[in-house]
């Protein structure tokens, strides 16, 4: 059963950001990394959210608006009901507190000469986490614990004296001693062998599940999205095109991006049916060069007359289940702005408990 809504503003919002690299909104050489997405973080629901998509559709650029890396070009992005761009330096440095990052390169944040401890002891100094030696070694070794690592083979090494999946577990642990409100994850698994993805996965999962921790996984990899995560949300270039529950979007997706998507990957049960049939087309349509509608319309196997017109909303073409997709315009519209409400309707399925963790 939905969880009825919290009243207090929600942990980070966006409101209609576009976000344009290079040459203003109206040069040739600009590109358009997010175009007018709205979307709401709740802190208070413990779930995995991917955000999924083909390299370029935006994603990074999703995560780094949400963590405050950069500004959009328009619209607005809310802290806990404030305009990031005004917050003062307390309420800036709990935002980054709030809000933790682990990302693709494990090794970006290791200094080769420095011991792997080095990168757990900054943030206990410079957020004040600890207030003696032994309380800031219990801090390390419960964190490091949690994403299953064995201190006493951890602490006291060299980052090149792990693997790789130990030195991103050591990040996951670095970001879990803050107690944040959500964790962005950045493709965290795409530099690590195959075999040590899962391990890394898990540990985000038990950080999940233990600590109440909402994590945002970004992933080109549909295949873990659909193993860790409790919803989904897929991008193309730059705009939300589908979104739910995971196991429904994947089992059964609407837009026909999403089908190309899913049906493109070799899925490791052959007797699974994955996906669905491919929407197709009904109708012959010219897709005109830099049409307003539809940015997958010229790729779309099913694009329609008015696809090129305007760009579509999203429609309910189920409970809980958005896909911005003229195919379903006989079904309710959902407001763009609400979404990312739909990530709060429906339950992880987690039996999650308070964590014992890091006391905040
Ligand atoms: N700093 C930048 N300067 C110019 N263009 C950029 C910059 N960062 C991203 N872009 C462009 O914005 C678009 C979206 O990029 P983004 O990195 O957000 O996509 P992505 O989905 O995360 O891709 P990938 O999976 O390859 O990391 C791309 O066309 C990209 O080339």
């Amino acid at each position: 059963m939905a969880k009825p809504e919290s009243t207090d503003p929600p942990l980070i919002e966006l409101r209609n950001v576009t976000k344009t690299y290079g040459g203003g909104v109206l040069s040739r050489d600009s590109t358009v990394a997010l175009d007018d997405v709205s979307l709401t973080v709740r802190g208070d629901t413990p779930q995995i959210v991917s955000v999924v998509g083909e390299s370029g559709s935006g994603k990074t650029t999703l995560a780094s608006l949400l963590m405050g890396f950069i500004a959009p070009t328009s619209g607005t992005i809310l802290y806990e009901g404030q305009d990031v761009s005004s917050l003062s330096g307390p309420r800036m440095r709990e935002f980054r507190r709030d809000v933790q990052a682990v990302f693709q390169d494990p090794f970006s944040v290791f200094n080769p000469f420095y011991k792997v401890d080095h990168v757990l002891t900054v943030p206990i100094r410079k957020f004040r986490l600890a207030r003696s030696r032994s309380d800031r070694h219990d801090l390390m070794v419960n964190a490091l614990e949690t994403v299953g690592l064995r201190p006493d083979e951890t602490l006291g090494r060299y980052p090149h004296q792990l693997s790789g999946g130990q030195r991103q577990r050591v990040t996951v642990a670095r970001a879990l001693m803050l107690r944040p409100k959500l964790i962005v994850a950045d493709e965290p698994v795409s530099m690590v062998d195959a075999s040590l993805r899962a391990t890394i996965l898990e540990s985000l999962r038990t950080v999940n599940q233990t600590l109440n921790v909402p994590i945002l996984y970004i992933t080109h990899d549909l295949g873990t999205a659909y193993h860790v995560s409790d919803h989904i949300l897929v991008m193309y270039r730059g705009t939300i095109v589908e979104a739910g529950d995971v196991e429904t979007v994947i089992t059964a997706p609407k837009h026909p991006y999403t089908q190309l998507l899913i049906n493109s990957i070799p899925w490791p049960d052959p007797d699974r049916r994955w996906g669905q049939e491919i929407a197709t087309r009904s109708e012959q349509v010219t897709v005109p060069e830099g049409h307003g509608g539809c940015r997958f319309a010229e790729r779309c196997p099913a694009v329609m007359a008015k696809c090129v017109e305007n760009p579509p909303p999203p429609y309910l073409p189920a409970a809980d289940h958005a896909a911005a997709c003229f195919l379903y315009d006989d079904r309710p519209e959902l407001p763009k702005e609400e979404l990312s409400r739909m990530l709060t309707l429906v339950p992880s399925g987690s039996s999650a408990q308070q964590g014992e963790g890091v006391p905040r």
